[in-house]
């Protein structure tokens, strides 16, 4: 292997430590079945209750019987595979750009470092809307739709059976998290209804330099609920809230992986957190990961629930656009940039 490329190299306090560490609590597994089969009021009980730990514990958690059938998903990992294994040619037929972000791409940066990836982006509802651009003012929307390789012939078909799939559990788990804070099921249902979802296809190719590069440096998910499949490679680490450590997910077959993201945080205010998280590569195996990023609608402006805040424990967070806040964050995905990037932390209320 020649030079490695400086783009990829990490800050040496975010360099992964590779040796396996030994884990003594783990992110909860929570067995769905009991919720999704006539439901028995005292199981679903136990359930939410669970779920409402883990959120404010992790901010992440698995969920197994989850009622998201396995055929979809096996046929959406062996597109993936075929895709990613195909000509660059093919793939840069479909490759994305700043006026249309949805499609195939291979030099995203998380926090200004070049991630160790491809990956392949597609909306769940096509065509959505977002803002035309960053600036605060500029009220034009622009119109979002997919592209589709031609190769494979099954690409679009599998793809797009398997959004539907996992869109049902996504809506689930939000009714879940919902009641979990003591609010009706659908209290959030509406938010979504022009929802921005979009699903993506990671492929993080075996790395020659593992211990230097990510797959995707250390960030935190700023929609709404993340919604992952990842194979049994492994690499996500989460960062444990209660001493900062980075602790692996086990893979767990057939598993999702799910975890709530800044808008949850915001909405929540702060009850559960969005929880920071990273990609190891390793140097022999490739890996495949598929996430769900469930996001409202671009005109949704996000703030603490009026339910949840009081004067004991008023809003931590000013309310923002998160049309506007999506188009700020994905001008870095395409450039290095000076500055940081717009994070949820800017929109945060001073404590005194
Ligand atoms: O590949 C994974 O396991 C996680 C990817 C991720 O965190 C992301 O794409 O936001
Ligand atoms: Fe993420």
């Amino acid at each position: 292997m020649g030079e490695v490329d400086p783009a990829f190299v990490q800050a040496i306090e975010h360099r992964p430590r590779l040796e396996p560490i030994e884990v003594a609590d783990d992110i909860p597994v929570i067995d769905l079945s009991t919720v999704l089969n006539p439901p028995d009021h005292n199981t679903t009980q136990q359930i939410i209750t669970r779920i409402g730990a883990a959120c404010e514990t992790w901010g992440f958690f698995q969920v197994v019987n989850h009622g998201v059938p396995a055929d979809p998903r096996r046929k959406v990992a062996a597109v993936a595979k075929q895709f990613f294994d195909g000509s660059s040619e093919e793939k840069r037929k479909v490759k994305r750009d700043e006026v249309n972000p949805m499609g195939y791409y291979e030099s995203e940066h998380t926090k200004n470092v070049r991630d160790w990836k491809e990956v392949f982006d597609f909306l769940v509802h096509d065509p959505s809307q977002i803002p035309a651009s960053h600036e605060p003012d500029d009220k034009e929307l622009k119109i979002l739709t997919n592209q589709w390789p031609h190769f494979p012939t099954d690409f679009r078909e599998a793809c797009e059976d398997y959004a539907r799939e996992v869109e049902k559990l996504a809506y689930k788990l939000l009714e879940l998290i919902s009641m979990s804070l003591g609010l009706s099921a659908n209290r959030l249902n509406g938010y979504f209804k022009d929802q921005t979802t979009f699903l993506r296809l990671n492929h993080y190719p075996p790395c020659p330099f593992p211990h230097l590069a990510l797959g995707v440096g250390h960030h935190k998910d700023a929609g709404g609920l993340t919604v992952l499949a990842q194979d049994d490679v492994g690499g996500l680490e989460v960062r444990r809230k209660s001493d900062r450590e980075w602790i692996p997910v086990k893979p767990t077959t057939d598993a999702y992986i799910i975890n709530v993201g800044d808008i949850i945080q915001v909405w929540s205010n702060e009850k559960y957190e969005s929880v920071e998280h990273r990609v190891v590569v390793n140097s022999t195996k490739e890996r495949f990961s598929i996430p769900f990023f469930f996001n409202p609608a671009n005109y949704t402006m996000v703030k603490p629930l009026e339910e949840l805040v009081n004067e004991k424990n008023p809003a931590k967070y000013r309310e923002y656009n998160w049309g506007k806040f999506m188009a700020t964050r994905s001008r870095s995905d395409f450039k290095k940039r000076d500055v940081e990037n717009i994070q949820i932390y800017h929109f945060r209320v001073s404590d005194n």
